[in-house]
């Protein structure tokens, strides 16, 4: 029985709530579905667990912006919980509503933007980085790639140089390991095995298929602690070189008053932040390739503008953005159809609360249906195809809707947006700039159909790659 007022949805059946009413493999077409028939807001049960699902720009602006605080939440008890926060750290995503929360978002995002002031700029790191992505390919003139170890390893070494201060050779075994364990567990997350995690917990200590996911996180653990180990014996206090030695610097400085800051957090954080910035800005960079070869007027009018915009300049920065509307609207347009992060990561509420006219219990579990709202018809000129003039007025000029919710919106909308940004322009502008991407006349039609997790992932595919004859760098 659904709490008195509550949104209302599928009927209940006992220990498995609604799950037959969800496909396990990729529940976002019957979250669709459901909104036809029960509305924007509506409940679903995860086994026991009521759970509502927000759909819509209205919906979702009313929950996390006007009323962030009480949807700020997140749910303790998860089979996520279980599998990432197992050294007695909670880190920054899962971490609940809170003071420690608080401090550790505030410290992560004071870091990330005084390593971007420092004497080498954010800019500058991903501009090294993309030199890497240059040489590979280079190496792959004429021939054909699989861009998808590089693209994770350029955003995996992006977000090292931070907190680690280091880069890995793409070919390096160990992080290659690292960025599996990330992939892989992106994908059991929400995957089948973990809703029935969730559902049925007298199943939790058989030897069933999510147990990989608890093997990949102590590879995760060994290979942070060896770091922070390592950090520990070689850092001079006062003179931070990246993210880790920042913390170990405010740890002693907070040492005994009860803060939340701790070793076993600094572990769970640092995991945290590298696998943020690897998987996400990564499988948008494998959607982005995969459109713009698939579209290739689009591609040769990005280079137009870019060619244009940095004739006699020897690199793109940041700030290049503001000269290129076109460029900018079809970065927009590849994350709203990259749908990234399609249910953001699951809330909770803080406390008893309203939605819409309906009642939401404190502690009820919170979905966000961002593809709802990045396809919503009505906000977008083009809701269903893939179309730059979604982000551009009559004027050519970019132009931003507010249904643009990739990152999420309010308390605990994307840390890493501005990164993730200037690593998307940086790297799409350069690469365009110096290539022509093509679709290998081989390979049959390109399938746009993304692989579902956390994360959604662009089914493996190649490309051809040459140097542009007219160069102007
Ligand atoms: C295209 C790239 C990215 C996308 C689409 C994306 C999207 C998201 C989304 C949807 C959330 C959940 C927000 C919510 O719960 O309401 C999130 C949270 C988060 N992201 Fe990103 N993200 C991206 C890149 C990054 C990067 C590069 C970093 C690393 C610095 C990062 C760090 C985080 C963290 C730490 C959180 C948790 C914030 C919190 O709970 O307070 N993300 N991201």
């Amino acid at each position: 029985q659904r709490p008195k007022n509550f949104p209302p949805g599928p009927p209940i059946l006992p220990v498995l709530g609604n799950l037959l009413n969800l496909s396990l493999e990729n529940p976002l077409k019957d979250f669709d579905r459901l909104s036809k028939s029960y509305g924007n807001i509506y409940s679903i049960y995860i086994g026991p667990r009521p759970s509502v699902i927000l759909n819509g720009l209205k919906a979702m602006k009313e929950a996390m912006v006007i009323k962030g605080v009480d949807f700020s939440g997140r749910p303790q008890d998860l089979f996520v919980n279980d599998v990432s926060c197992r050294n007695g750290g909670v880190g920054v995503i899962l971490a609940d509503y809170g003071p420690s929360w608080r401090e550790h978002r505030r410290f992560a995002l004071m870091t990330l933007r005084n390593f971007g002031l420092g004497k080498k700029s954010m800019e500058d790191r991903i501009h090294d980085e993309i030199q890497h992505t240059i040489k590979t390919l280079e190496g792959s003139i004429g021939k054909t790639l699989s861009p998808r170890v590089m693209f994770h390893n350029a955003a995996s070494n992006i977000i090292c140089q931070v907190l680690f201060g280091k880069r890995y050779e793409y070919d390096d075994d160990m992080i290659k390991t690292i960025v599996k364990c990330f992939t892989e567990n992106a994908k059991i997350a929400n995957g089948p095995w973990a809703m029935i995690y969730d559902s049925i917990p007298f199943c939790r200590n058989f030897p069933l298929p999510f147990r990989k996911a608890f093997k990949n996180s102590e590879i995760c653990q060994n290979y942070i602690n060896c770091l922070v180990t390592e950090y520990k014996k070689t850092r001079v206090p006062g003179d931070p070189r990246h993210f880790v030695d920042c913390y170990l610097d405010e740890l002693e400085k907070r040492n005994d008053d009860g803060s939340s800051f701790s070793e076993a957090q600094l572990m769970t954080y640092s995991l945290d932040l590298h696998f943020a910035g690897t998987d996400t800005t990564s499988n948008t960079l494998l959607t982005g390739f995969l459109y713009l070869m698939a579209y290739p007027h689009v591609q040769e009018r990005c280079q137009q503008e870019i060619d244009q915009v940095l004739e006699g300049k020897d690199r793109v920065c940041f700030e290049d953005r503001n000269s290129m509307p076109y460029v900018q609207a079809v970065l927009h347009e590849i994350q709203r159809i990259a749908n990234t992060v399609p249910l953001s990561v699951f809330h909770c509420t803080t406390k008893d609360t309203e939605l819409m006219g309906y009642s939401i219990p404190k502690g009820t579990m919170i979905i966000q249906n961002l593809n709802s709202v990045l396809r919503e018809e009505g906000q977008w000129k083009f809701p269903h195809e893939f179309n730059p003039e979604n982000f551009l007025n009559e004027k050519g000029e970019f132009v931003k809707p507010e249904a643009f919710m990739p990152f999420s919106a309010g308390p605990r909308m994307c840390l890493g947006e501005g990164l993730a940004r200037m690593e998307l322009f940086l790297i799409t502008v350069t690469l365009l700039r110096k290539f022509k991407f093509i679709w290998p006349e081989d390979a049959g039609e390109p399938d746009f159909t993304p692989v579902y997790g956390v994360t959604l992932t662009p089914k493996p595919y190649h490309m051809k790659v040459q140097l542009r004859s007219k160069q102007n760098n």
